[in-house]
């Protein structure tokens, strides 16, 4: 038996290499039981938290070596093997979208294969992919920067991709016949200036037609894309693909455009307005001396325009024209004030030109566009381009006058990706590389890195390698810069809602760098391989997670929970890497991203989208592998689940040695109970220092009275062994999503598996696709289970069935299989995430085609099951398995203190 107090620090290094090792070998020479772990960060593995996330720094003196390639070498961090570049060139920046790939995995290919072979899915789910699995990545230059783009592109070889699909990795000697999509008037005017610099040969696509098709994928493919910005808050709209067409689409650029969109490749240029970005860039420039754009945007948070308009109580005596509607503050004419006083340029405040400007063209934007929609009888409104810039009080101003004439009928929506519909839609137009068929649930978007706003100005590339990333952090710090919020923008007291905006009442600070406007969105991760779960009752209104952050109690609460228990996390992660300097070093830098995008999200919850908890902690795991920790409770899950198996066999006598119906409460009572062990839970962590594991294990068993705080067992006990003389068939094929590892997945949730099998149910394992906490991997599985079938029968036969034990490379000394054909069968499959939450939207395909068959669901844990899931309906029998570890969760979920156990049962209608 193992103490848990015993031996810490970094026991089990030594042995980690010696598994990693075998690993690897395994991957070489044979078919692998799971993507493992270092595969996942060598990017071979497509699911949604292993990608080698990057960071885009826009701008930049790329001198960097730091790209270097050998064709012939497979290098662990090469994370970007560049296919696709596509460019818009517009009068103010150059956005550039370009693609990395992620390697194929054919072994992996197989493998899954022979699971759907298994599970006789061999005939169904036929769908083929297309070959693409990789990274959308954004960037923008200005355009009078030209060359820094260039030197960007050659230094990251992305002309270098060629354009055919079947080509999508492999680079070119020459750049010869290379052909780039390229829009905007830059296309026309800087043709011959990249054929010289680059060599390649510019293809140019329709201004209008990208925006649209931009516009158009956008919409359909990201879940929170477009959004409403009123009065400070931003709230987002979920687009029903259905009815997405007719809107109005509004690119504000240097100049606007006004398009009607009816549908992918049908629109019309309806109007425009020659005031636009590159009027409020070049008048303010010339009025105020400011050296960029961001300084003059900057200057208007703190403005009053009321020096530079001429507000209706100027006219009127400061008395509103109630007549018509008019308050004494509403703008009569914007700069007015300034034709009646004998002032100089110089007399006026920049800051409050500034305003009056910006609000001077945002809202005649707002206003013209207002009436375009009317004019097509147009309901919604998508605006876009650089000139937005996130900026709150930009959109609240188009937002205002769009609701104000057109008295709430029409609504004005803002896009994540506002100034990149032309770039993208010049990358759809490469032809047959299947983008244009991605759906939502093969897109995820992170945001691994935090923003990277040093100096208030970025100009450096995306970071590649891990040393930079590192540095890039330290300096950060050095410098002691915060991760600084877009402005928010308090909600303008007393709007009149007549006539125009009043005076803005926003005294943000400073403005967020241009480069992290650009960090408002993250690395797009195309992921073919994810599927929607098809037995969610109505994935439309699926929600996953149970706590909703916009909640600002909430949020707050959550953002000390894990900052109280980050010092604790870097611990393990630098132990898991054998406490070295190199490890010490990420192990700050892990600590220093992970907090700084807590504070980001800490003054912007939308920032990167809707977030929920389970968002929260994701980025953490994502965070760690950006850092490169591959597996930061390794030693700690190895130790539980030695300890955990000793005393197996024990257990599963005593088990055996119970009627049915006792033994099926016993076996819940054990799921229960051995949910404790979770790593990331503050209270829990000190528990453990109190016991061993299987001192703690007994305890917390001892402690499992009914009725539990959720109490649906007897519903459970009935469908299960029914209830009179009735037997209930028993269900064809369980879903157990495990959750931890040691006395979790093998005391609790094995046994459970076991009294299924023993009643004819296929059992298949659903594990995480990569660690997160002591969370148990799909990759670990068939070890523990081999393990565990050395003491069981049932487990071993069911294991031999499903291929586990060959898997797991374990030798049964014997290998007599009877009845191999009558005994239901036990697979392992990977759930695409790693999270210690489950989003159902994106799951793995195999887990996809493993559920088509299934009627029972057993979800475990409190990040499955409570954080994620709690209020989620199924189309089959669910049993939501978790003990609450945490005081204020157990009160708001379940009225209940921490430790209270919750046995919900749903079963299908
Ligand atoms: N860093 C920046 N430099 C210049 N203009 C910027 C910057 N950030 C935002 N803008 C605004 O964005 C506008 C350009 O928007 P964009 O959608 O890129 O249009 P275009 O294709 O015409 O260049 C500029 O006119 C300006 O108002
Ligand atoms: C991350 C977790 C959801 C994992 O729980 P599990 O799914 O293993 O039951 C949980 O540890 C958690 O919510 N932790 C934070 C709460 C706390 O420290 O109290
Ligand atoms: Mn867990």
């Amino acid at each position: 038996m193992l103490d848990l107090n015993g031996g810490e620090g970094n026991p089990t290094n030594q042995k980690k290499d010696t598994n990693n090792n075998k690993e690897r070998e395994i991957e070489g020479e044979r078919e692998v039981a799971f993507p493992s772990a270092l595969s996942a960060s060598s990017n071979s593995m497509m699911n949604r938290s292993s990608c080698r996330p990057q960071i885009d720094l826009t701008g930049a003196a790329i001198q960097g070596n730091f790209e270097e390639r050998d064709p012939s070498i497979l290098l662990p961090n090469q994370s970007d093997d560049i296919s696709h570049l596509a460019l818009d060139i517009g009068g103010s920046l150059i956005k550039l979208v370009y693609f990395s790939r992620h390697e194929d995995h054919p072994i992996d290919d197989k493998r899954k294969r022979s699971i759907k072979n298994k599970l006789g899915l061999s005939n169904g789910n036929s769908r083929s992919y297309p070959s693409l699995g990789g990274q959308l990545h954004f960037v923008k230059f200005e355009t009078g920067k030209l060359n820094d783009c260039l030197d960007f592109i050659s230094t990251k070889q992305l002309h270098m991709g060629g354009t055919d699909p079947p080509s999508w990795s492999s680079r070119r000697s020459t750049n010869e016949n290379v052909i780039i999509k390229a829009t905007g008037g830059g296309a026309y005017k800087f043709a011959d200036v990249l054929k010289e610099k680059l060599g390649v040969s510019i293809d140019k696509e329709d201004e209008m037609d990208c925006l649209v098709a931009g516009a158009n994928f956008l919409l359909k493919a990201i879940r929170h894309e477009a959004f409403t910005h009123m009065e400070g808050q931003k709230e987002f709209v979920q687009i029903d693909h259905n009815d997405l067409f007719p809107y109005l689409l509004v690119n504000i650029g240097s100049g606007v455009s006004m398009i009607k969109v009816d549908g992918d490749g049908k629109f019309e240029r309806v109007s425009g307005t020659n005031v636009g970005g590159g009027t409020y860039w070049g008048l303010g420039r010339l009025l105020t001396k400011c050296k960029s754009f961001d300084e003059l945007l900057e200057l208007s948070q703190r403005g009053d325009n009321s020096n530079v308009d001429m507000l209706v109580g100027d006219i009127y005596g400061g008395v509103d024209y109630s007549k018509i509607g008019l308050s004494a503050l509403t703008i009569a004419s914007s700069f007015g004030k300034t034709i009646s006083e004998n002032k100089e340029l110089s007399d006026y405040r920049p800051e409050d030109i500034s305003l009056s400007l910006l609000r001077m063209i945002s809202y005649n934007i707002g206003q013209i566009s207002y009436l375009n929609a009317l004019r097509y009888g147009l309901k919604r409104i998508f605006f876009g381009g650089f000139f937005i810039r996130g900026h709150a009080y930009t959109m609240d101003t188009i937002s205002f006058a769009v609701h104000f004439w057109s008295k709430g009928q029409a609504q004005a929506m803002f896009l994540r990706h506002e100034g990149f519909l032309g770039a993208l839609g010049a990358f759809m137009s490469y032809e047959k590389h299947g983008l244009d068929d991605l759906m939502v649930h093969q897109l995820v978007e992170r945001f691994p890195m935090g923003d990277p706003c040093v100096d208030g100005k970025i100009d450096g590339p995306p970071l590649v390698d891990l040393n930079e990333k590192i540095s890039w952090m330290e300096k950060f710090v050095q410098k002691g810069i915060e991760i600084i919020a877009p402005v928010p923008m308090a909600p303008p007291p007393g709007t009149t809602g007549v006539g125009g905006f009043e005076r803005p009442y926003s005294r943000g600070g400073t403005l967020r760098s241009d480069a992290s406007a650009a960090l408002n969105i993250g690395v797009l991760h195309l992921v073919p391989t994810l599927d929607v779960f098809p037995l969610l009752a109505d994935p439309k209104t699926y929600e996953p997670n149970t706590i909703d952050l916009a909640d600002r109690s909430e949020l707050e609460y959550w953002f000390t929970v894990l900052s109280e228990h980050l010092p604790d996390l870097v611990d393990k992660a630098v132990a898991s890497e054998g406490g070295t300097d190199d490890a010490q070093r990420r192990g700050a830098a892990f600590a220093r991203a992970f907090s700084a995008h807590l504070r980001r999200l800490m003054e912007e919850p939308a920032a990167y989208g809707k977030l929920g908890l389970a968002n929260l902690l994701e980025l953490r795991e994502e965070c760690l592998r950006e850092f490169q920790f591959v597996d930061a409770y390794f030693s700690i899950k190895q130790r539980e689940n030695e300890a955990s198996l000793a005393v197996l066999p024990d257990l599963l006598m005593e088990l055996d040695s119970m009627a049915e119906d006792a033994r099926l409460l016993a076996l819940i009572e054990g799921v229960l109970a051995a949910n404790i062990f979770d790593w990331g839970s503050r209270a829990c962590v000190d528990l453990y220092h109190k016991g061993t594991i299987i001192e703690i294990y007994r305890m917390s068993r001892k402690k499992m009275h009914r009725p539990w705080q959720v109490d649906d067992f007897d519903a459970f006990n009935k469908r299960m062994l029914g209830s009179g003389d009735k037997t209930p068939q028993p269900h064809k094929r369980a879903l157990l999503f495990v959750d931890n590892s040691g006395a979790d997945v093998v005391l609790g949730m094995l046994p459970l598996a076991r009294e299924l099998l023993r009643r004819g149910t296929e059992v298949v394992l659903v594990g995480n696709s990569s660690p997160a906490l002591n969370d148990v991997t799909a990759m670990e599985l068939p070890e523990i289970v081999a393990e565990a079938a050395k003491h069981c029968d049932t487990l071993r036969k069911a294991a031999e069935a499903g291929g586990l034990l060959m898997d797991a490379m374990v030798n049964i000394q014997d290998s007599s299989v009877d009845n191999v054909a009558s005994v239901p069968l036990m697979v392992v499959v990977e759930n695409g995430c790693g999270s210690p939450c489950i989003d159902f939207r994106q799951v793995s395909s195999e887990l996809a085609a493993a559920a088509k068959d299934a009627d029972l669901i057993i979800l475990e844990g409190m990040g499955r099951a409570l954080h994620t899931n709690f209020n989620a309906r199924f189309k089959c029998d669910t049993l939501k398995l978790a003990m609450v570890k945490n005081q204020r969760l157990a009160e708001k979920l379940i009225k209940g203190n921490i430790y209270d156990c919750v046995c919900r049962f749903e079963p299908s209608d």
